[in-house]
């Protein structure tokens, strides 16, 4: 039995679709991504999962559970990271811990998970001095305090400096050996080629694609990509004759092609067959930031431009 289904769920705001017949399931053991451009309706999903929103249309269950109807029994069983503003900045890590685990009949011992999520020496400090990359770790520990099945975690390393950002993902990593399935909810491409088994892509309340990293990506229509500096112009006839050709960028005396394997054998032929010299190739397979484009047609944000 797959730990989340989500069928075919609707949710309007006011009368706008924001969820618009979103099916996936999610099964045990996996990180299960949820990627897609601002407003795609990623948050409202997840909140129909953790119960915390009523469909209009659809069935959602978790282990089984309606997460409306067995809200509870969902809770029990699911982990929810908590957002920033729901905790006291003058609470210290260690009560933080202690209220949390009161709240659950069977909570996880916090000591071990404390020390796990290297946040022993913090265990005085109050909340409102943590910096940015040891609050995420303090809402993973509270979160996995009720001894979870299953994790929801949404955007949980946006505004982390990169290296936090890293340490942030090693620890979803240690969360799934531990056995506890992920619902993580993302818009950085690199966050979700790196941790997740499975991406649905999201594009205004539709699953735009469901499959593994690498899955999205051989399906972007320019999957291999060849740039090179030509040592004389080519001719724009044959460039646009190649087979399989997806793109064409002319910057700076480079050109950038993409498009299949095909593509590339073509553009070597054509180059021989034109006595053109080819500077600096480089031959290189389509990142999911492309597939991502591809499928939304909205480019995913970098890791700078978001950070
Ligand atoms: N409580 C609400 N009332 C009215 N509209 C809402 C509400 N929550 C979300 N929306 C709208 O529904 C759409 C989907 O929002 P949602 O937060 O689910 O998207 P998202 O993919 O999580 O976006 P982001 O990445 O920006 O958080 C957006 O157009 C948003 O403005």
């Amino acid at each position: 039995m797959p730990v989340i289904e989500v069928t075919d769920l609707r949710k309007s705001y006011g009368g706008r679709p924001a969820v618009d017949g979103v099916s996936f399931t999610v099964e045990e053991g996996e990180i299960f991504g949820i990627l897609g451009p601002n407003g795609a309706g990623k948050t409202t999903t997840v909140e129909c999962v953790e119960g915390l929103r009523v469909p209009d249309a659809g069935r959602v269950r978790v282990t089984g559970l309606d997460p409306v109807t067995d809200h509870e029994r969902v809770a029990r069983v699911l982990g929810v990271q908590l957002q920033q503003s729901e905790l006291q900045p003058k609470l210290t890590v260690r009560e933080a811990l202690e209220l949390y685990a009161a709240f659950h009949s069977r909570p996880a011992d916090w000591r071990p998970l404390a020390e796990r999520l290297g946040l022993t020496r913090q265990l005085d400090t109050r909340f409102g001095k943590l910096s940015g990359g040891q609050k995420q770790r303090l809402f993973i520990a509270l979160a996995l305090v009720g001894d979870p099945r299953v994790m929801v975690l949404d955007e949980l390393t946006t505004g982390l400096d990169p290296r936090a950002r890293r340490d942030t993902w090693r620890l979803i990593e240690d969360i799934r050996a531990a056995g506890v399935t992920v619902l993580l909810v993302t818009h950085f491409m690199e966050e979700a080629q790196r941790l997740c088994d499975r991406i649905a892509v999201i594009d205004r309340g539709r699953v735009a694609a469901l499959d593994t990293p690498a899955g999205l990506v051989r399906r972007s229509a320019g999957a291999t990509v060849i740039s090179f500096s030509p040592s004389a112009p080519l001719d724009e006839r044959d460039v646009s004759a190649l087979p399989g050709l997806a793109s064409v960028e002319h910057q700076g005396g480079r050109v950038t092609l993409s498009g299949t394997d095909e593509t590339v054998n073509a553009v070597i032929t054509l180059l021989a067959r034109t006595h053109v010299t080819a500077h600096q190739l480089r031959v290189t397979d389509a990142t999911l930031d492309d597939a991502f484009l591809d499928l939304t047609g909205t480019p995913g944000p970098t890791e700078e431009a978001s950070a």
